[in-house]
């Protein structure tokens, strides 16, 4: 069979886009992504405060225990899920890093608490990337998933995020999509 020419094939792509929701009303996996690095840097501020480390591991294994319960209600495959969320916690902490190297004196006398305020948002946040997820495996044509990666990284680098930032969690949601087209048809 003689492949199509990029034109309608670019055409075909974004008809299908258009037709699985991507632009819906709900927030897109891209959108989430730079919301979720948006909180970074009241995290880092928050733990500037108290004195604590970036990592936590902990709460790591917590977050992705949960993100993986949470995934595999919504027909999600486990290491699909932690693949994205580790992506995700990776650019969060190089993030995090950049901001206190930006900003080297506390810029608020009074950041958000980490417990009550910015863990439940983020947790919040972790939800609707799940649903997220799920909508998008579930219609997405492997050439939508690779179209979703780069409208991902285009978002993230518009929102002004630096490479090392936007590198790491492009990958996990990469990783996560190769998992499910790995063996598509
Ligand atoms: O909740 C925190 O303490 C954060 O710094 C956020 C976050 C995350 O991305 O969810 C990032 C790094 C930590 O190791 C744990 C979690």
């Amino acid at each position: 069979m003689r492949s199509l020419p990029s034109s309608l094939l670019l055409l075909l792509t974004l008809l299908m886009t258009a037709c699985s929701g991507l632009g819906g009303s709900r927030h897109s996996l891209p959108a989430l992504m730079v919301k979720r690095l948006d909180w970074m840097d009241d995290v880092a501020e928050a733990k500037r405060a108290k004195g604590l480390p970036i990592t936590d591991p902990k709460r790591e294994a917590e977050l992705l225990r949960s993100m993986m319960q949470r995934g595999d209600a919504a027909g999600l495959n486990y290491e699909s899920v932690r693949l994205f969320f580790s992506g995700q916690m990776q650019a969060a902490k190089v993030r995090q890093e950049e901001w206190l190297h930006q900003h080297p004196a506390a810029t608020t006398a009074q950041p958000p608490d980490l417990a009550t305020t910015i863990r439940p948002a983020l947790d919040e946040i972790g939800t609707q990337m799940i649903e997220q997820l799920a909508e998008e495996t579930r219609h997405l044509h492997p050439i939508q998933a690779a179209a979703l990666v780069t409208q991902a990284r285009k978002r993230l680098m518009q929102a002004g995020y630096s490479e090392a930032v936007v590198k790491p969690a492009v990958k996990g949601l990469k990783d996560a999509m190769d998992i499910y087209f790995a063996t598509w048809p």
